[in-house]
């Protein structure tokens, strides 16, 4: 055992005798949270990830998942959960339903490497409907509906245009493996500035036309709204405009890539919009914590206190 596992077991006992006399939840009563109104449910269904909360709630998965029911988050994602063996995916799966909390994304296929999408690859096209295949699977484990796909670099020896015709190929080749399952694979723009160079889906317009084109259910955009604040800003004019074919958002500040009210966007304003249009969806939360420990964690649950559109 070591120290950091010794501290958490410490501190989760000595919350539940605190919290047991309360009448609080013992997770909570451990991050020392007794005011009842900064942990009803958050209006957006935010959805944090494992380690975001690991000094509060220790290493175990399940004890993250509860800190977070606890604070009032009603989602979770995890984009590695594919790499997870059976039995962890089958418990983290089990959590989620016992505590009321949706599964957001876990990623299908991030490729930063190659331009298997947009090459005409037919091989790649093969390999890429068995992993949706075992998508699938780990889907039903973990009761996701949506899976993230970033489609890969583009050719610099080939035309835009037969590039953008390839992809929508590759694509709707997916989505014939996907779309019976009900699962949708959320297409990621990214942004080519600070964190992606090369890569070959950087907008929403870009995004909206690849959706369009390949018609399903099965695919949709995930607007992440920090890669978006890089590359184009316009951010609620791009939710309305491609709103049809957004099923999913992640958010991050910038600069710096962490929580809400630590950069330049606007998210009290953006939230309220999607609570006005009515979003019903999972908004990731795939940021950094702007400070560390304990103190830290607590920053980045208060921040999204302060622009939840209650
Ligand atoms: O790698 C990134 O930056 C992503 O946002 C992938 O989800």
């Amino acid at each position: 055992m070591n120290d950091h596992t010794f501290d958490r077991r410490t501190l989760l006992g000595a919350g539940l005798a605190a919290g047991a006399a309360a009448g609080i939840g013992p997770v909570a009563a451990a991050a020392g949270q007794d005011d009842e109104s900064t942990r009803r449910p958050f209006a957006l269904d935010f959805a944090p990830h494992f380690g975001m909360f690991r000094h509060h709630a220790g290493d175990d998965l399940v004890d993250q998942l509860r800190f977070a029911a606890d604070e009032g988050f009603r989602a979770w994602e995890d984009n590695g959960m594919m790499g997870r063996d059976v039995a962890t995916q089958e418990r983290v799966g089990a959590a989620l339903r016992e505590l009321g909390m949706r599964m957001g994304v876990f990623v299908l296929d991030a490729d930063f490497g190659t331009a298997r999408y947009v090459n005409g690859d037919r091989e790649a096209r093969t390999a890429l409907q068995q992993r949706c295949r075992e998508a699938i699977e780990v889907a039903e484990r973990v009761g996701a509906k949506w899976v993230t796909v970033v489609p890969g670099r583009y050719d610099q020896r080939l035309e835009w245009d037969y590039q953008t015709a390839n992809c929508i190929d590759t694509l709707k080749a997916m989505c014939e493996v996907l779309e019976p399952a009900g699962l949708t694979m959320v297409l990621e723009p990214l942004n080519a500035r600070t964190d992606h160079p090369g890569q070959f889906l950087t907008k929403i317009a870009q995004g909206y036309l690849l959706c369009r084109a390949v018609d399903s259910p099965a695919c949709k955009i995930l607007d992440d709204l920090y890669h978006q604040q890089i590359t184009e800003g316009n951010l609620i004019p791009n939710i309305d405009r491609a709103w049809s074919e957004i099923a999913y958002f992640q958010v991050g500040d910038n600069p710096g890539r962490c929580e809400p009210t630590t950069g330049e966007i606007a998210f009290e304003r953006v939230f309220a919009h999607l609570r006005d249009k009515g979003f019903d969806g999972v908004v990731g939360m795939e940021h950094g914590n702007s400070r560390g420990g304990v103190e830290g964690e607590r920053a980045v649950i208060d921040a999204y206190r302060s622009v939840d559109p209650v």
